[in-house]
């Protein structure tokens, strides 16, 4: 089949992210062809750069415009228009399809939620004036739910330490041989400097990896005094593409992500996060994380269940950082429990059955 992702970044990089993991999903494990049409194609490459050749070849990146303008892009129907985020199509490559012979089916996908609610609209009809069936699809962990991306799977056994991406080759070295690793990728509201300098209060060396921005957002070398704990060294990374960076999650012992692909990719990693959700004004982003938590803590004892709820909602690790190794066994297991409830291909693969 054929496949036209609509892909508009609203900010950050999650949109990009998403609609990349979609459409090399959809190429590269279930051969169909796929184009996405984006806004801001800097980002978009930015993120595939590191996606194995011989995946990127088959997926055509367009610019947005590309999906109305005959000149460059002659009209091709394609059997699936998918709006990512509920992202408005452009009205001329609407118009397109109008008069096409056999029209798409146009799939909403939405926002990864784990709240029960979103079953009772999952595969539900949204009737649209144009008469081209449109469809709601929510991502979520639940079996009945339109389920996770999980391509790549990250490798069952340790991922290889060996293969360091060139772009972390120098900082790769500074890191200290018995030292915890943590990765730091989240919204500039968390507070961050009160959680490093806490950091100070253990009895061990920790590495700190702050993702591209994070150090000149925090202005944590700058003027504004930061009580660097001594068994604390900070190390920034750049921004690195999105295969890279599943690396570094995996070769930390903790993980700070946020927003929706991050937040997926720290899980496959099998690894302990923080799940700094996007904040939303109405606060809705509590009642989401509530209901993730829900799901991921059902095996815990009470105990780990504490400290995890402490941990996500930004109590000082002083608090509940001894509970790391159970933490880490919990994690590696929820991995596995993760795959084999996504076991039928996950998202893509529930796609291409909703569809066909
Ligand atoms: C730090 C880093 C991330 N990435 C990738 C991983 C992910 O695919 C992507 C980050 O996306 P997310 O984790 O989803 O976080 P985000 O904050 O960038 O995106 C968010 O944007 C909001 C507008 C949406 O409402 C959120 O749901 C979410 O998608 O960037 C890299 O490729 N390299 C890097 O160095």
């Amino acid at each position: 089949m054929r496949w036209d992702i609509f892909c508009q970044i609203v900010d950050n990089y999650g949109d990009a992210g998403v609609c990349w993991r979609l459409a090399r999903s959809l190429s590269s494990l279930h051969q169909q062809e796929v184009r996405i049409f984006c806004d801001d194609l800097p980002t978009l490459n930015l993120i595939a750069s590191g996606t194995d050749a011989s995946v990127k070849e088959h997926i055509d990146i367009q610019p947005w415009e590309a999906s109305f303008s005959n000149a460059r892009h002659p009209v091709q129907t394609p059997n699936v228009v998918i709006e990512a985020f509920g992202c408005d199509l452009p009205e001329r490559y609407l118009a397109g399809l109008f008069i096409a012979p056999v029209k798409p089916i146009i799939i909403n996908l939405e926002y990864l939620s784990a709240e029960p609610w979103i079953l009772d609209f999952h595969g539900k009809a949204s009737p649209q004036s144009h008469g081209i069936s449109k469809y709601f699809f929510f991502p979520g962990f639940q079996n009945e739910a339109g389920g996770i991306l999980i391509d790549p799977v990250p490798s069952d056994g340790e991922v290889s330490k060996a293969n360091i991406p060139t772009a972390l080759k120098e900082t790769w070295s500074k890191l200290r041989a018995n030292a915890k690793r943590i990765s730091v990728f989240c919204y500039p509201g968390a507070p961050l400097r009160k959680w490093l300098e806490n950091l100070g209060s253990l009895n061990e060396d920790i590495d700190v990896l702050l993702t591209h921005g994070h150090a000149e957002q925090l202005s944590l070398y700058g003027q504004q005094a930061f009580q660097l704990p001594s068994n604390l060294q900070l190390l920034s990374i750049p921004f690195v593409s999105q295969d890279e960076y599943d690396w570094v999650l995996s070769q930390c012992d903790f993980n700070i992500v946020r927003g929706e692909d991050s937040f997926v990719r720290a899980q496959l990693a099998g690894k302990p996060f923080i799940w700094h959700i996007y904040p939303q004004e109405d606060r809705a982003h509590e009642v989401k994380l509530a209901a993730f938590l829900d799901l991921y803590l059902e095996e815990a004892d009470q105990e780990l269940r504490l400290a995890i709820i402490s941990a996500m909602t930004w109590t000082m690790p002083s608090e509940w950082f001894g509970m790391l190794n159970q933490w880490s066994i919990y994690a590696k297991d929820w991995r596995t429990q993760l795959l084999k409830k996504q076991g039928d291909g996950g998202l893509a693969a529930r796609l291409l059955r909703f569809t066909s």
